[in-house]
C-alpha cells in the first residue's frame, strides 16, 4: 500500500485541502503536524524551507498547489476534461494571488503581531484584496450554474476556495449575510457527505 505522509504545522492553512482530498477518497495518510521547534530542525532539508510537503513512499512533493493537483488527479477531483482541469487550475491561481495579500494577516496573527498592526493590514491590504477576489469568484459561480466553480461536480478548486472562505469567515473578512452567492457555495461544498462528517469532527483552528 502507498504510504502518504503530509507534513505541515498544527493548523488548517495550506495543508487542509490535501487532508480533505484524502478524506473524500477514503485514503489513509500520515498527518504529520510539526511544532515550531520540529519545523526549525526540518527547514534546512526542505526544497524551499517551507511546508506543506507530501511524501509518497520515497517521492517528495513541495508547493501546496502541486500537492493538491497531484492528489486531485489521482482521486478524481481535478476536473473531467482538459478544459475543466484548466479552469480549476486557473481558479487555484486566482486563489494563490489572493493569498499573497491574506498571508500578511495570517502570518501576523500566527506570529503575534500587535492588534494595531493587524488592523492596519486588514484595512490597507486584505479588505481591498477580498473585494477583488470575491468579485472574481462570483464571476465563475454566476457563469457556472451547478453551484460549483467548475463543471457539474466537486473539484479541488471548490475545496481550496471553500476552505479559505472558512478562514476568512473566522477572521471577519467574509460575512455570509452580505455575500449570498459565496455563502451558498460555501455551504454546498461543506455539505458534501464525507466532508460534512469530517468538518464536524476536525480540530478547530482559525486558519
Ligand atoms: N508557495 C508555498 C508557500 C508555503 C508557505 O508559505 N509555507 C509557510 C506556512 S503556510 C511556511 O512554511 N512558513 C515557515 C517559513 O517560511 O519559515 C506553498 O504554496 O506551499
Amino acid at each position: 500500500m502507498v504510504h502518504y505522509k503530509l507534513t505541515y504545522f498544527d493548523a488548517r492553512g495550506l495543508a487542509e485541502t490535501a487532508r480533505q482530498l484524502f478524506v473524500l477518497a477514503d485514503v489513509e495518510f500520515e498527518d504529520n503536524r510539526l511544532t515550531i521547534e520540529e519545523f526549525q530542525k526540518l527547514k534546512p532539508t526542505l526544497p524551499s524551507g517551507q511546508v506543506p510537503i507530501l511524501h509518497v513512499d520515497g517521492f517528495e512533493i513541495s508547493q501546496s498547489a502541486a500537492i493538491w493537483r497531484y492528489l486531485a488527479r489521482k482521486f478524481g477531483y481535478s476536473g473531467k476534461t482538459p478544459e475543466e482541469e484548466a479552469t480549476a487550475d486557473s481558479i487555484i491561481d486566482h486563489f494563490k494571488d489572493f493569498l499573497v495579500s491574506f498571508k500578511h494577516y495570517g502570518a501576523g496573527l500566527f506570529f503575534g503581531k500587535s492588534q494595531e498592526e493587524l488592523n492596519r493590514v486588514r484595512k490597507e491590504i486584505v479588505e481591498p484584496a477580498c473585494k477583488f477576489y470575491f468579485s472574481v469568484l462570483k464571476k465563475y459561480l454566476e457563469k457556472n450554474t451547478s453551484g460549483y466553480l467548475v463543471g457539474s461536480d466537486l473539484t479541488y478548486a471548490d475545496i481550496a476556495v471553500a476552505e479559505n472562505l472558512t478562514s476568512l469567515k473566522n477572521t471577519n473578512f467574509f460575512n455570509p449575510d452580505e455575500e449570498k452567492t459565496l455563502a451558498a457555495f460555501h455551504q454546498k461544498v461543506n455539505e458534501t457527505p464525507k466532508l460534512k462528517e469530517y468538518l464536524e469532527k476536525r480540530k478547530y483552528s482559525i486558519l
